[in-house]
């Protein structure tokens, strides 16, 4: 589903990522670790068009997207759930998801609709602006929006930054009920380990712009100490 080739990108003159190679499969959901400052959530930005590659392509369902716009990418399929949520604080949690539907026109309330299905938490605050929502719930929030552009491939970064451990666990359980309704491919940025080992198949090391390491979900567990302190 995702082909990333030798893709370089950064700020400026600052070169952060430096010869990426990844490939997703369709329905696929792969962690993508390591410690702060490394370039995931750079990689997240190259992935959707928010920076520009300056090297190498990003192809997505078989079409080269290295140089496509950002609404286009997110048109075919690709969303982001971005760290620190950016969810409209002033707006209603109905109407934060109605934005992430927006482009789906008269399906739009149905899909809303269904999305809700899999956060009973949210529709206890539909009327509620999202920014008084808890942190925990602004992030469940946030997924759901996601999800209201029915992406294909879901962009997720840093979901459990600052959140309590039982929302941690109902956003594991929401994610496989998703994945088992509509099959969708996952590429999960966390530092969070047992996060991660609860929801991805494999898992990708960065350091320092690089891909330094891919493991089944038991050796990175297993190896975690190891990785720890590289
Ligand atoms: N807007 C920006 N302008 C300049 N440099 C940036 C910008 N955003 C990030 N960087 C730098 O790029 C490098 C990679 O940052 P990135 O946010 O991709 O790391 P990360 O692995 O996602 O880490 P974290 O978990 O802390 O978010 C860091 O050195 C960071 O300081």
């Amino acid at each position: 589903m995702l082909d990333i080739k030798n893709v370089q990108s950064g700020y400026g003159d600052i070169r952060v990522l430096r010869g990426i190679d990844l490939h997703l499969s369709s329905g696929e959901f792969v962690g993508l670790w390591g410690h702060n400052g490394m370039g995931k959530s750079t990689l997240m930005r190259t992935i959707l068009g928010y920076l520009p590659a300056k090297a190498g392509t990003i192809s997505f369902e078989g079409q080269n997207i290295t140089t496509l716009a950002t609404h286009r990418r997110a048109r075919m399929g690709i969303g982001l759930v971005p760290q620190g949520r950016a969810i409209f604080p002033h707006l209603s949690v109905l109407d934060n998801l109605r934005m992430g539907a927006v482009s789906s026109g008269h399906e739009r309330e149905a899909i809303v609709e269904s999305v809700l299905q899999h956060f009973p938490r949210l529709n206890n605050y539909l009327d509620r602006p999202g920014g008084l929502l808890s942190g925990g719930e602004q992030q469940l929030l946030a997924l759901a929006r996601c999800l209201c552009g029915q992406p294909k491939l879901m962009l997720l970064d840093e979901p459990t930054e600052g959140i309590q451990p039982s929302i941690i666990a109902e956003m594991v359980d929401t994610l496989h009920a998703i994945r088992k309704a509509t099959g969708l491919t996952l590429l999960l940025v966390e530092q969070n380990q047992a996060f991660i080992g609860s929801l991805a198949d494999r898992v990708l090391t960065m350091q320092k712009g690089v891909l330094i390491n891919e493991s089944s979900t038991r050796d990175f567990l297993n190896n975690t100490h190891a990785f720890s302190t590289a």
